[in-house]
């Protein structure tokens, strides 16, 4: 039984601060052709590893990894609100078989998971009920962040699962690629934005709106001389890209997160995502894969990337 993979990027500012019309019509055919790729393969299961960007996950308990048996989308940026179609009873059995493999994952009965995890969910599937899905949330955005090697594993510990069942599974990775969007560092932090970083859930809707509007001011000057936000790094995505066509995973395990954070921006380690879906495809098995799409989008703040695969 093949399964499947796609890797892409994730935006909050689609729909709010957009390119030119050609650059959008780019992507929606892009994205149309995956959904009727998804359509056409029919999971019966997704596995969507993704990040948060403080709206489930706080700095009160943050894990490195956590599997979710329920999750409900917090409906920030415009994505749709509301439950996902989780099965628990699966969901629970892939994190014994991960604590089984030695990881120390964490588990959700009551997930909140953001646009990290949503937007490419609908984006590929139309909806977020439309098929099962265990999410596993990767933590991407708040440092410190365990080795590469540690996503890897995960990966693959996840794909020796996914193996087993001998379904029809597409794995899912969301986030990246080169970006750093304005989120918030714990570290020196004032008090009022580390009280959010530690325990900001549910906020009131003023407050996210304020969120929102901070992200679109900082998409409208994105890769000018006016932002010191670290540009975008083509060139980075395009080897990232490459490695993980050509299958040269354990390239990975010498990745240095802060050399990668001033090369190609914070928030590039939300790739961790497309690591783990990628190890997991290969613990399958053997696989071909394509680059669908590239390009640096400076009004997304996204090195925004679409990448399929398969096993063969
Ligand atoms: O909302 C905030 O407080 C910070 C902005 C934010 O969360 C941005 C997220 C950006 C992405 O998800 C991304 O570009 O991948
Ligand atoms: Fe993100």
């Amino acid at each position: 039984m093949p399964v499947q993979l796609k890797c892409l990027s994730h935006t909050p500012l689609r729909g709010l601060n957009d390119p030119g019309a050609e650059v959008i019509a780019e992507v929606d055919a892009v994205l149309a052709k995956c959904r009727a790729e998804v359509e056409a393969y029919d999971p019966e299961l997704i596995v969507v590893f993704a990040p948060d960007h403080y709206n489930g996950l706080f700095y009160d308990l943050m894990p490195p990894f956590v599997i979710a048996t329920a999750a409900e989308s917090v409906g920030d940026y415009q994505t749709k609100p509301g439950p996902l179609s989780v099965p628990g009873g699966l969901a629970l059995e892939l994190a014994r078989h991960l604590l089984d493999s030695d990881l120390d994952i964490a588990i959700s009965h009551r997930l909140q998971v953001d646009h990290g995890c949503t937007q490419t969910l609908q984006e590929m599937t139309g909806s977020l009920e439309r098929y099962p899905v265990i999410p596993i949330i990767i933590n991407s955005v708040a440092p410190p962040f365990g080795p590469y090697r540690r996503i890897r594993k995960l990966g693959q510990a996840v794909g020796s699962f996914i193996a087993r069942l001998g379904k029809r599974v597409l794995i899912l990775g969301t986030g990246g690629l080169s970006h750093e969007p304005p989120v918030p560092l714990l570290a020196d932090a004032p008090q009022d934005v580390a009280d959010f970083l530690i325990a900001g859930r549910n906020p009131t809707p003023e407050f996210r709106a304020a969120r929102q509007a901070r992200t679109i001011a900082t998409g409208k000057i994105f890769g000018t001389p006016q932002c010191g936000l670290t540009p975008l790094n083509p060139e980075w995505d395009k080897a990232f890209m490459r490695l993980l066509i050509e299958g040269r995973l354990e390239q990975v395990d010498a990745f240095r997160i802060d050399e990668i954070s001033k090369a190609a921006g914070r928030s590039t380690h939300e790739v961790r995502t497309w690591v783990a879906a990628f190890a997991a495809l290969q613990a399958v098995g053997d696989y071909s894969a394509r680059e669908d799409y590239y390009r640096p989008i400076n009004e997304w703040i996204a090195g925004y990337g679409v990448v399929s695969a398969a096993t063969v």
